[in-house]
């Protein structure tokens, strides 16, 4: 069979299983241009058709007539534990765990902070030495403040660093998903192995909310922090969430200590007070109309549980391989992202030379994947939106590019701010 039997062949499969799939309709919600191939709702989910509505209703409903009295007519004050407690039954978490608010970066900060503090008298903190970079800022910065030795360490390895240093760790920090490979964590494995040795554990879990079934309460997680914007779908610079397990939110003692946190943050008190429960998490006035917008995209979550999701997310890569074993099999492109689909992430990424070119070269094409320089791609596989038939475009456009030599184009060489 010559290529573009083949990929004929594939563009019918796609076509088959899109209109077998009974998720297929949930893509209608969201606004993604014609004629664009969206392989990267893992940096940035697209939004809900109505958020716009939404956010100018709020602006116009709420805002404009009540103004300040918009905090309590309108319930804003308890946005954060309100929209907290919607991701939580995202993350198998109980009432009352989560809060929302800030960056992901500061969330790493708050929780870490505060994990190192619940565990005092251990001095190694264990990180992912394979982090998203701010994680492992934040980790270098948090360890020099509090006087402790942060231990780098591939997440594959976390288990057998706690045998070794064991008794000394306070805190192990790890990545659910790895944000180059888009290999997933052992959460349950690691969180026990903690515990074994009196340890706490920190998730990040940026990459697999909203995509990962998970269970952080059966789990016994103690603290997992996350970004919004990614399946969560609320939206650029989408406030942050951070869990804490009941277990220790009394103990807790958290550095940031801002007035929302406050037990009376209107007695204006001169001195601080933990507010009980998650609330003492909160820190500053919250970004209300983002943190709306957030949970206006939280709204699919009603209709569609992260099983459901999970599983075609798989059924995505495994197509992805299948398309590209037929159709890269020859090329200088491999694929790095572990076959199991239980060691898997949300996204696959492919090691490619001249990944910046090869990736400016697709998005040419319609094709909007991701990069991570120098070497690279990654297409992420959002089963709310992405389809079979954009997995099999992606694939032959990638192999077009790279058989043809097309992305040497002078025009794909330059470098902007992502690559
Ligand atoms: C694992 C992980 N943590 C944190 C972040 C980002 O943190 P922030 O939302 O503060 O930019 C990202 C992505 O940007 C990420 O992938
Ligand atoms: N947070 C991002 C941003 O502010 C700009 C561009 C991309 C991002 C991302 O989300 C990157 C992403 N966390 C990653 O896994 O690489």
């Amino acid at each position: 069979m010559d290529r573009s039997d083949v990929v004929a062949e594939l563009e019918k499969l796609a076509r088959d299983r899109d209109s077998r799939d009974e998720l297929a309709e949930l893509r209608n919600r969201f606004t993604i241009p014609d004629g664009v191939s969206y392989l990267d709702g893992n940096s940035l989910g697209p939004p809900c058709r109505t958020t716009s509505a939404a956010l100018t209703e709020l602006v116009d409903r709420q805002w404009a007539p009540a103004l300040i009295e918009a905090w309590e007519r309108h319930d804003w004050w308890s946005a954060p534990r309100r929209v907290g407690d919607r991701i939580g039954r995202v993350l198998g978490a109980a009432e009352g765990q989560v809060v929302v608010g800030e960056s992901t970066s500061v969330q790493i900060f708050n929780a870490l902070t505060t994990g190192c503090r619940l565990a005092a008298g251990r001095e190694v903190v264990l990180v992912d030495a394979d982090h998203f970079p701010t994680d492992l800022y934040l980790s270098r910065s948090v360890t020099r403040l509090l006087g402790l030795r942060p231990l780098r360490v591939p997440m594959g390895d976390a288990v057998g660093a706690l045998d070794e240093h064991g008794d000394e760790v306070a805190v192990v920090f790890c990545s659910a998903v790895d944000f180059r490979t888009g290999e997933l964590a052992d959460i349950p494995g690691v969180t026990e192995a903690a515990h074994r040795r009196g340890a706490l554990v920190l998730w990040d879990l940026s990459h697999a909310a909203g995509l990962v079934p998970l269970e952080l309460d059966t789990w016994q997680v103690d603290l997992a922090v996350g970004c919004t914007y990614k399946f969560l779908n609320g939206g650029p610079g989408a406030p942050a969430f951070l869990y804490v397990s009941h277990r220790h939110q009394d103990s807790a003692d958290p550095v940031l200590t801002g007035w929302h946190g406050h037990r009376a943050p209107f007695g204006m008190d001169p001195e601080y007070q933990p507010a009980e429960g998650i609330d003492r998490f909160r820190i500053g006035t919250p970004q209300v109309l983002s943190m709306l917008a957030l949970e206006h995209a939280l709204a699919v979550f009603d209709e569609v549980t992260t099983v459901r999701l999970w599983e075609k997310c798989g059924e995505l890569a495994d197509f992805f391989r299948h398309c590209f074993a037929q159709l890269c099999g020859d090329l200088d492109l491999t694929i790095v992202t572990p076959a199991d689909p239980a060691r898997r992430g949300g996204h696959i990424t492919v090691h490619a030379p001249e990944a910046a070119r090869r990736w400016k070269a697709l998005a040419e094409r319609g094709v909007l994947g991701d990069l991570r320089n120098p070497d690279m791609l990654r297409f992420g596989l959002s089963p709310l939106v992405v389809r079979f038939s954009d997995v099999v475009r992606a694939v032959t456009e990638l192999a077009d590019i790279s058989r043809t030599g097309a992305h040497l184009d002078d025009r794909f060489g330059g470098s902007g701010l992502m690559g």
